[in-house]
């Protein structure tokens, strides 16, 4: 790549040992998995993932760490100022994600990591990703459709483009995937010699008794691969030795394995939040009960089949809570609880006292989605077991997708403006699922509405005619709001005017969205 060779980055480009990973979902959590197993094994990490959240640091970790804002801002102008001075108009400066990806080869190199985990950011053969010529290992994780519009239509297709990255006889791992997926990576894999493994998901048995930071059962096969991709690293670096005397049997993992798997943690995947500003006069109280009683369950599904993994998830979480209501204590790990505010995982949540729970949906997704099927899908899953949305609130992001940094976080003070199409769209979705029948519009067809219309009165998450049924009126079950900063501040006006009742807000659809609330929840 030229840009590459104008940062004179090609022959240092050969040097990083590299773990290079595609796939449809769990991308990001396996190489966070990789990297926490190979931090624990002693070995210097750098990651790569997208997309951000909050920071476009987390895009960039070394150590397990987002880049620091100095040496971010360093290298992201060594490198442009570098690049703008050759360009020209046969060579344009690179796009956003192929420019993220050249500066995370520079960082990656200067900072002398032992290895470099590297995220495949779409598809994989035409990925900016995919310049990588010999990496040690690579990986893909679990295939569906996503961005069908860019990688074609069927399973195939979109297998094709994922085995992209496989180099001639290096040595690639997957998951099991469907028949048609899995043919077109072994048909790959033959033509460039590559070994090819499928590993089969973790077994929890193996973990000698010590829990997953990142739950959920789709996690075990991202934990699974990440071991493989791990192990093969270790010992194609000459490093397996030092860490691994034994023989290493897949029922038997390393304890230094085991550690990295239980601790590896990613913000917005199967995480769980209580929400603290209530009691920020009142420490005290904080602690004892933990903010129980607005509790935010975000995860950043966006595909058919992670919105399935997600109901799961937020259905064993829902109750792993109510059996540990009354045993264990909330854990707030230091360092997040500064920087983050207090985080509870699924293992830790607590609560003292036993309040009614209602479960509220917080949804967007972006319109290249089908709500149609991500929808039905996760109140499908949930109602498996049990689990039933009292009501659903409909809010655009703040971030928009191409964007490098998140939108204001601050409550916007004209709303009027305000283009909510979609979201009343996703209401419609919603409220079709809820009653079986089309809604009839509520407003007027351009849907640019005053903001105070567009707040519930809170009785509205309290009334009798929870569990999906209608109320006074037909369509009683959701709410297209207009901002989020609206929201939260709606949901904690609710939480402290009826004090006995838990709500659990289950944030999805869209990592935009959960990176929003997540930075919301910060302040
Ligand atoms: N193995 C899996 N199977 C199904 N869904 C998964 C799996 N792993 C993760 N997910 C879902 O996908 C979401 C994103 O996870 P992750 O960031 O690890 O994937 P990704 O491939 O990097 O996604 P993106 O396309 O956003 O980059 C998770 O919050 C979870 O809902
Ligand atoms: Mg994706
Ligand atoms: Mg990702």
């Amino acid at each position: 790549m030229i840009s590459l060779q104008i940062l004179g980055l090609e022959e240092d480009m050969n040097s990083l040992n590299i773990i290079h990973v595609a796939g449809t979902k769990g991308k990001g959590s396996t190489c966070i998995f990789c990297e926490a197993i190979l931090r624990e094994c002693g070995i210097r990490t750098g990651v790569f993932t997208s997309p951000h959240l909050i920071d476009v640091r987390e895009r960039f970790r070394i150590d397990g760490i987002n880049i620091s804002e100095d040496k971010f801002l360093q290298y992201f102008w060594d490198c442009w100022n570098q690049l703008e001075e050759k360009a020209t108009e046969q060579l344009p400066m690179p796009p956003l994600f192929m420019f993220l990806t050249i500066l995370s080869f520079k960082i990656f190199i200067s900072e002398q990591v032992d290895a470099a985990i590297i995220e495949v950011g779409l598809g994989g053969t035409e990925d900016s990703t995919n310049v990588i010529k010999e990496p040690t290992v690579c990986g893909i994780t679990s295939l569906g459709m996503d961005h069908t519009e860019i990688l074609g239509d069927t399973l195939g297709q979109i297998a094709s483009h994922k085995a992209g990255i496989f180099k001639p006889k290096v040595p690639a791992f997957t998951v099991p995937q469907l028949p048609e997926a899995m043919d077109v990576i072994l048909e790959r894999a033959k033509e460039l010699m590559v070994p090819l493994e499928v590993t089969e998901p973790l077994d929890c048995k193996q973990m000698k008794g010590l829990k997953f930071c990142l739950s959920g059962d789709h996690q075990l096969y991202n934990a699974a691969l990440a071991v493989s991709l791990s192990r093969c690293w270790l010992q194609r670096t000459g490093n397996w030795e030092k860490v691994c005397q034994n023989d290493f049997q897949d029922s038997n993992l390393p304890d230094e394995f085991i550690r990295g798997l239980s601790t590896a943690n990613f913000s917005g995947r199967s995480q769980i939040v209580c929400d603290s500003s209530l009691y920020s006069d009142c420490p005290e109280i904080m602690s004892e009960n933990c903010g129980g009683e607005l509790i935010f369950y975000l995860d950043g599904a966006h595909s058919p089949e992670s919105m399935e993994a997600c109901a799961k998830w937020f259905s064993n979480a829902l109750k792993g809570y109510k059996n540990a209501s009354q045993t264990s204590i909330g854990v707030v790990n230091a360092e997040e609880s500064s920087e983050n505010g207090p985080f509870l995982h699924e293992s830790k949540t607590l609560g003292t006292f036993e309040k009614s729970c209602r479960q509220i949906l917080l949804f967007n997704c972006l319109d290249v989605r089908n709500p149609k099927i991500l929808l039905p899908q996760l109140v499908n899953e949930c109602a498996l077991s049990g689990i039933h949305f009292s009501r659903a609130l409909f809010v655009p992001s703040m971030s928009k997708y191409t964007k490098v940094t998140s939108g204001a976080s601050v409550i916007p003070s004209d709303l009027s403006g305000i283009d909510l199409s979609w979201q009343f769209n996703l209401q419609r979705i919603w409220e079709k699922i809820m009653h079986g029948k089309e809604m009839t519009p509520l407003l007027d067809k351009d849907f640019k509405i005053e903001s105070k219309l567009m707040l519930p009165p809170h009785e509205f998450l309290y009334d009798n005619a929870s569990k999906g049924g209608p109320s006074h009126n037909d369509f009683p079950c959701s709410a297209v709001i207009p901002s989020l900063p609206l929201t939260i501040k709606w949901l904690r006006d609710c939480v402290k005017e009826h004090p006995s009742t838990r709500l659990q807000v289950l944030v999805t659809g869209s990592l935009h969205l959960v990176g929003d609330v997540l930075k919301l929840l910060k302040r």
